[in-house]
């Protein structure tokens, strides 16, 4: 499959707000792609829409070849929902981690559970990827015991435990310390290198997204408005409204 993700004349309106008009765009595997863009311009919803978790007014979302908006009835779109989740991980901003469980429960819970992978073959997943998080000496702690910069990355961990083929990250870093970002952005931009995975990120932290993106859209009041590579879009951009905002 080319395309895991496309939003085709995708419309949304909360009330008599417009939040999305029209947008299209799509991500291939193994893309990275990024999305910048004002307050208030869309970048959430976009992505909240391709997690099957908001529906579009008009327009269409196909996640990993399936529509996740579309369907007769509630029970279509679930069952639609379901065979796209396994090849989805998503992190927002807030963590989202199981409070009650430890670190490794919280990682093996839907591959063993949902997915019914072998425990064993789950936990030994966990492991290298805790590791590679830099977070094996906190396996058995709880969400509460770990800082917010751990907690990003243990839910970067769980997200990446189905090997999925798109990875949607929703400002994982604008809820953290200063001091933590950065940690957490290394550790995106490692899992970039090594998993053959395609990305859909929001942020707006340029100089990351500038490293992690092939592909960079540039939002504003619901529009994709410019599109291109970071040399482009963020460092030499077209349109003035794209200048202001990366700061030139
Ligand atoms: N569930 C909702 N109900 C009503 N309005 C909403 C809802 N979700 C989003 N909005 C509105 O839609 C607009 C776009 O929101 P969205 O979160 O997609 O923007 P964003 O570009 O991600 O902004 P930010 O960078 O601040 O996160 C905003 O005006 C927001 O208030």
């Amino acid at each position: 499959m080319n395309e895991v993700l496309r939003f085709a004349g995708v419309r949304k309106a909360f009330g008599s707000t417009e939040v999305l008009q029209a947008v299209s765009l799509s991500v291939k595997a193994n893309e990275r792609v990024a999305l910048i863009g004002p307050s208030g311009s869309g970048k959430s919803t976009l992505l909240r829409m391709a997690a099957g978790l908001e529906f579009p007014d008009s327009g269409s979302v196909e996640t990993l070849g399936t529509p996740v908006g579309e369907g007769r009835s509630v029970r279509d779109i679930r069952r639609n929902l379901l065979q796209v989740r396994a090849g989805l991980g998503v992190v927002f901003q807030s963590y989202n981690l199981f409070p009650h469980m430890t670190v490794l429960a919280n990682l093996i819970e839907a591959p063993v559970h949902v997915q019914k992978v072998p425990r064993e073959q789950a936990v030994e997943r966990a492991h290298d990827l805790l590791e590679r998080v830099g977070l094996s000496a906190k396996v058995d702690s709880r969400p509460a015991e770990l800082s917010g910069g751990q907690q990003q990355r243990a839910a970067l961990a769980r997200a990446l435990m189905t090997r999925p083929q798109l990875l949607l990250l929703d400002e994982v870093t604008s809820a953290l310390d200063p001091q933590l970002v950065d940690g957490v952005l290394e550790v995106i931009v490692s899992i970039a290198e090594e998993e053959n995975v395609a990305m859909l990120v929001v942020t707006h932290e340029l100089g990351f997204a500038r490293r992690i993106a092939d592909t960079v859209h540039f939002l504003s009041e619901g529009n994709v408005v410019e599109s291109g590579p970071p040399a482009q879009v963020i460092d030499a951009p077209l349109l003035q409204r794209t200048r202001e905002f990366v700061g030139l």
